[in-house]
């Protein structure tokens, strides 16, 4: 069960919030929830995306800052917004910068003694979340799919693509592309899996794109900024575009460029409609 902290109307809908005790990551967990107010009337079951935030952010950060309720509300889809790590639980050192730890999890499974009680992110997402919001909430478990941004970005395509029985479709920003390959990855993969590089492979976005065969062919949208500041050293956003031209069998790929936008918000407010409604012909 999920206690609601606030319901604020929007557009043809509501902002909820919401809080819970997380039995996988071992701490009290928010996360908001954009719902159409058709959802729950004559038990009508509404399709969702998940939405997953980059690095700082936290539960509200999409949702108040990108314009998706408008659009959701227009396709009649719930948006649900997780936090992006486990919060107050004082592992070593997850609380020291900001590209690490708590607000930065990148969505793994810890294996580490450090961090394996608290930081397991993947499965707090793909099962526990999304266990709560298709029981607690009135949304349709087969009509679900993932979005993300940045590191975000990379914790849509790592959970789509291992749960893609789960997640019908992946539309990420900006996306942290291949975590053993920049600076961001390497401190937290080294943290969360230790530094044995062959457990990494399993949160290596480009590498899943390469080598993923199914269930069923997964339809990947790709959207990124020529003036992203993080582009070169951090996102590496080629590398998903070559990993899916290698497995054109098993992904439909979609690539959107777009010239001037840099990493933030103002970006990702310009082309989340495009996005939804890419999910909506997908799941409506
Ligand atoms: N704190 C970093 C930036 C971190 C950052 O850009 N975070 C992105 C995701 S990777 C974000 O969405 N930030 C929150 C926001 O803009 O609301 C800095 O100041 O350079």
């Amino acid at each position: 069960m999920a206690q609601l902290l606030s319901s604020s109307a929007c557009f043809d809908g509501h902002v909820n919030k919401y809080q819970h005790t997380s039995a996988v990551l071992g701490c009290d967990m928010r996360f908001t929830a954009f719902l159409p107010t058709h959802a729950g009337a004559g038990h009508t079951r509404v399709p969702a995306i998940f939405f997953l935030s980059g690095l700082t952010c936290n539960e509200d950060n999409f949702i108040s800052k990108s314009g998706a309720p408008m659009f959701a509300a227009k396709h009649g889809i719930a948006l649900i917004c997780p936090d992006t790590s486990p919060r107050g639980v004082k592992c070593k050192d997850d609380t020291a910068t900001w590209d690490f730890g708590e607000g930065a999890s990148y969505y793994v499974d810890a294996t580490t003694d450090e961090y394996k009680q608290h930081y397991q992110m993947h499965t707090y997402v793909a099962d526990e979340l999304f266990h709560l919001v298709t029981h607690f909430l009135p949304i349709d478990p087969s009509r679900i799919s993932v979005m993300g941004h940045s590191v975000g970005g990379h914790g849509a395509l790592t959970v789509g693509l291992h749960h893609a029985s789960k997640f019908r479709c992946i539309s990420v920003f900006a996306p942290m592309s291949s975590a053993p390959n920049c600076p961001w990855g390497v401190k937290a993969l080294t943290n969360l899996l230790g530094p044995d590089r062959d457990l990494w492979a399993r949160y290596d976005a480009a590498y899943l794109v390469r080598t993923y065969s199914g269930p069923r062919k997964m339809e990947i949208l790709v959207d990124q900024g020529t003036n992203d500041q993080f582009l070169r050293d951090q996102l590496h956003t080629r590398m998903l575009v070559d990993a899916a031209s290698e497995n054109a069998k098993n992904v439909s790929f979609s690539y959107r460029l777009r010239a001037g936008y840099d990493h933030g918000y103002f970006y990702v407010a310009s082309f989340v409609g495009e996005h939804v409604e890419w999910h909506a012909k997908r799941l409506v």
